[in-house]
Parts: C-alpha cells; structure tokens; sequence
C-alpha cells in the first residue's frame, strides 16, 4: 500500500525523522514495530493512495555473508583465534614467572 504522509510530517506524534527514513520502502515493519495504537491505525486511512502492484517491484537482494576467499584465509583466521586466547596466557604466565623468579631472597 501506499500512504502519502507528507502533510503528516509536522504532526506525527512520533516525530518527523522517523517517517522520513521510512520513505520509499515498505515500512510495514518499521509501523508495527512501533505499536500503534488503533488511532494510529485508522488515521492511516486518510493518507492512503493506492495498492502496489507487485509484480512490478525489483527482486529483493539477498544478503550474502562475505565467505573466506581460500583455505589460506581460513587457516589465518583461526591462527588468529588462537592467538587471541594464548597470548593473553603467555603475558599471565611470564607475569607470574617474574614475580617468582624475581624475588630476592
Ligand atoms: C501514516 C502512517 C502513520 C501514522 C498515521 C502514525 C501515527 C502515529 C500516532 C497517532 C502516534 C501516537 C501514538 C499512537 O497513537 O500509537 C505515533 C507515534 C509514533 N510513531 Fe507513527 N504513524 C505512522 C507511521 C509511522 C512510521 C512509518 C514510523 C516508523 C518509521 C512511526 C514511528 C512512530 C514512533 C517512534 C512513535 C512514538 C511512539 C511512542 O513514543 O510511544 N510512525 N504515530
């Protein structure tokens, strides 16, 4: 559906800024996540202006995780990995055999 709001813009309650970052899109999610009231709802209807048609609407893109391009940059992530858990050890450790060793007697 689509709603023309712009005489809408300095009333909403919600404020104008919300309604403009959902222009242009379907912004069903970003309403209903917001709770509205039946009001609300019904208020709606006064800036109502069609239906989409929407076989003439682009393909939705998905999204697609970016994948470790070779076996040599998975093999770094998980040196990293362990890195990250072993250095932390070696500092504590070395930390600990300072203290030891280093003691005057
Ligand atoms: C024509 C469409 C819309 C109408 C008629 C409308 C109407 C209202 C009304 C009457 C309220 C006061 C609270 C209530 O009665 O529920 C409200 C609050 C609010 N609306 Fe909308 N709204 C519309 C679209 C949107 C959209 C698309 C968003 C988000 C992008 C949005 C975000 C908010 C927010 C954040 C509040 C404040 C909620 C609160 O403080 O509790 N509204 N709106």
């Amino acid at each position: 559906m689509v709603y023309d709001i712009t005489p809408f813009l300095d009333d909403h309650p919600g404020g104008d800024e919300v309604l403009v970052t959902a222009t242009a899109k379907d912004a069903t999610d970003d309403f209903e996540d917001v709770g509205h009231s039946d009001s609300a709802r019904e208020m709606m209807s006064k800036y109502f202006v069609g239906e989409v048609d929407s076989s003439t609407l682009p393909a939705k893109v998905q999204y697609k995780p970016p994948k470790a391009t070779s076996a040599a940059g998975q093999g770094t992530g998980n040196l990293i990995k362990i890195l990250q858990f072993v250095i932390p050890l070696l500092i504590l450790g070395l930390a600990f055999a300072l203290k030891q060793f280093g003691k005057k007697d």
